[in-house]
């Protein structure tokens, strides 16, 4: 069996000399889709930003697909989405602009985009169900819209670990429905997932285990009921015999 793709082992973590972290143990198996829940404050947000590398570890260590993060440099296989999008004023950028830069790490500098990177793009705006808004700037979008923009841009770097940190805050639920069947599509080719959230809704069906923290530390770790009315979906990600392979080896 492979090394999981993302193990943390006695995991601390201090923001402004404060421990949000505490001796966390957590792994994630090639594969998998597990859900990081916990009430306001508890950490989960600092665990994912410590596994993309985006706040230093006090203590303890994190590997992934088998390597620690010190010595990892193989960052084009995660692909991280934030909370939310952060930038929208400025420059206004369309929806193909902010997804293709979800492939920098995939291009020579200096040099035009390659079909392969031109049908990744396209292929990754299809996914979250945004083709007939690619050349819209985003701010003309909805948060939901833009939400999934940002889903998109990880996405189109093909990334096989994905990381996202609460995609469903603030979208209605026929937007997370949406969100949910582009992440069964992700899902579908055994493509890891770990995923924050406040409220597995849609997603329900398609979590292999969650992780809960209170505190700063695992309370449970484990397989989690569907809540009833949950399971829109089947929960049969892994059995995609028959489906047609998108481009990368993706089931479309
Ligand atoms: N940069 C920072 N400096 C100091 N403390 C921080 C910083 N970022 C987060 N914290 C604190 O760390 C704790 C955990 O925050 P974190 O955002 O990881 O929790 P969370 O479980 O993701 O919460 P939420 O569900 O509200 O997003 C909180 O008490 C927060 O105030």
């Amino acid at each position: 069996m492979n090394a999981p793709v993302v193990e943390a082992r006695h995991l601390t973590v201090e923001l402004g000399e404060r421990p949000v972290l505490h001796e966390v143990d957590f792994h994630v198996n090639e594969g998998e889709v597990v859900t990081l829940l916990g009430a306001n404050g508890s950490g989960k947000s600092t665990l994912v930003r410590a596994v993309a590398g985006l706040v230093p570890v006090t203590s303890g260590e994190i590997t992934l697909f088998g390597q620690p993060q010190r010595s990892f440099r193989a960052w084009k296989r995660i692909g991280y989405v934030p909370q939310r999008l952060t930038a929208t004023g400025g420059v206004p950028a369309t929806v193909r602009e902010v997804v293709s830069s979800g492939r920098l790490a995939h291009r020579r500098p200096f040099l035009p985009a390659s079909r392969a990177d031109r049908d990744a793009v396209e292929w990754a705006i299809d996914l979250v169900g945004l083709s007939d808004r690619i050349n819209d700037g985003i701010q003309t979008l909805s948060g939901g819209q833009q939400q999934r923009v940002l889903i998109a841009r990880a996405a189109a770097g093909t990334p096989d670990l994905l990381v996202l940190d609460e995609p469903n805050a603030g979208l209605d639920w026929r937007s997370q429905e949406a969100f949910a069947r582009s992440l069964r599509t992700f899902v579908a080719s055994g493509r890891t997932v770990l995923v924050v959230l406040h409220d597995m809704g849609p997603l329900a069906p398609l979590v292999d285990r969650g992780v809960v923290l209170d505190a700063g530390r695992v309370t449970h770790d484990g397989p989690l009921p569907v809540p009833a009315g949950a399971a829109g979906m089947p929960d049969d990600h892994r059995h995609t015999t028959g489906e047609q392979t998108g481009p990368f080896g993706w089931i479309s």
